[in-house]
């Protein structure tokens, strides 16, 4: 159901999301990356003058010279869709800006993960959640324009595994999860070297209560009326995080433990056999970020590994390994997941595929 050629801008385009996106979005088959944004520090510049460019791959050729715009409705009202890897003190007002002047926002911010009619989408589980979006136009009184935003990227780890779950053996009762973080999560430059060589650092701002309330909000369901989330309102579920950030510099793994609510437990073969049997939506519709796999259980006892595994399927699903029964909960597993890919920036690329092939855009 695409429309034909889509033109997208990026947010925050200099920053450690926002060259993701440049690498995802340069040659897409149906975005045409035509406005880059970032601080009146970088606007009015080249894009290869201002970028503190990290990546191994080169910086596209079409986007080198590129200039580096304002983040204000004048430079993006023309693009169908605006991804923004914007710093959260600023992103609120410059993505309700470009959502009043009828632009298609896909957020990696968390200014609005909350809003109780902004979508809190994870591509690889609930793009259902998009039958909200008119009731958000609605609610401004738009027609076109809305905004949807990603999840945190530990948060975007942990419910993949917990969502073929809740499919193949209805609800679960307990999670607890203890994250290893990357340190590319705190964005460039990120901790001081002397902080997080040699060392853990077991505590992130704010990040153990977002992976317990997004949770909720992305394993529930909507309302009849498609005007509401229902925040897992069913549910008997209850979230306990633990984050640390660890010396990797990308992939954050996520030790969790699960509890069923059924009084019969699946066992550790078949909780592998519905891991790797899960599909979803954005393999469904054909999305071009779609991996082949959404979940990779890996057999071996020392995986999954960041260093090995983050980069399988360029980041697009997530990983699962040590899969094993335990005493306190029924089933302990391992996950990882690319906090800068699937964490960031191909959710938001993967959500807008979604929602173009679906007719949301
Ligand atoms: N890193 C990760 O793993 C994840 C990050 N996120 C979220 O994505 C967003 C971006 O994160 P990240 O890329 O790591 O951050 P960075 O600090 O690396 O980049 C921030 C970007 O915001 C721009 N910016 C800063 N201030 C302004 C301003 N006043 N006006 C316009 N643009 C501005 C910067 O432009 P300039 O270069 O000109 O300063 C830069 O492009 C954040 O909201 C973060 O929480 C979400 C999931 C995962
Ligand atoms: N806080 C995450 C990255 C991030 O930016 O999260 P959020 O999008 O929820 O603000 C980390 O440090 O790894």
């Amino acid at each position: 159901m695409l429309k034909g050629e889509y033109k997208v801008g990026v947010l925050g385009a200099t920053g450690t999301v926002g060259q993701r996106f440049i690498l995802h979005l340069h040659n897409h088959p149906f975005f045409k990356l035509v406005a880059l944004g970032a601080s009146s520090r970088s606007a009015g510049k080249a894009y290869r003058d201002v970028t503190k460019w990290k990546q191994v791959k080169q910086i596209p050729e079409s986007v080198q010279r590129m200039q580096v715009e304002e983040c204000t409705v004048e430079h993006f009202q023309q693009c169908d869709i605006v991804f923004s890897g914007l710093d959260h003190d600023v992103a609120g007002p410059i993505e309700d800006a470009l959502r009043n002047a009828h632009v298609a926002v896909f957020s990696n911010a968390k200014n609005y993960r909350r809003d109780p009619l902004v979508p809190l989408v994870v591509p690889l589980i609930n793009t259902s959640h998009y039958s909200v979006l008119p009731a958000q136009q609605k609610s401004l009184g738009l027609t076109k324009g809305y905004i949807v935003a990603n999840a945190n990227c530990s948060t975007t780890a942990l419910v993949v595994p917990l969502a073929a779950l809740e499919k193949a053996f209805g609800p679960l009762e307990q999670v607890q999860a203890t994250t290893l973080q990357a340190i590319s999560g705190s964005g460039y430059p990120g901790l001081p070297s002397l902080d997080i060589l040699d060392n853990v650092v077991p505590y992130i701002g704010s990040e153990e209560d977002k992976m317990e309330w997004e949770t909720y909000k992305i394993l529930g369901g909507v309302s009849a009326q498609n005007d509401a989330f229902d925040y897992h309102a069913q549910s008997p579920l209850t979230v306990s995080a633990t984050c640390n950030r660890v010396p990797v510099i990308d992939g954050h793994t996520v030790c969790a433990g699960v509890k069923f609510a059924s009084k019969v437990k699946p066992s550790p073969q078949q909780v592998m056999e519905a891991l790797s049997a899960y599909t979803c939506d954005a393999q469904h519709v054909g999305a071009p970020s779609a991996p082949q796999q959404v979940i990779t259980v890996h057999q071996e006892q020392d995986r999954p590994q960041p260093r090995l595994d983050r980069d399988h399927q360029n980041g697009a699903g997530v990983n699962v390994g040590r899969v094993r029964g335990d005493a306190l909960f029924d089933i302990k597993f391992v996950v990882l997941a690319n906090n800068v890919q699937i964490g960031a920036a191909t959710s938001s690329v993967m959500n807008a595929e979604v929602a173009a092939l679906q007719g949301y855009v």
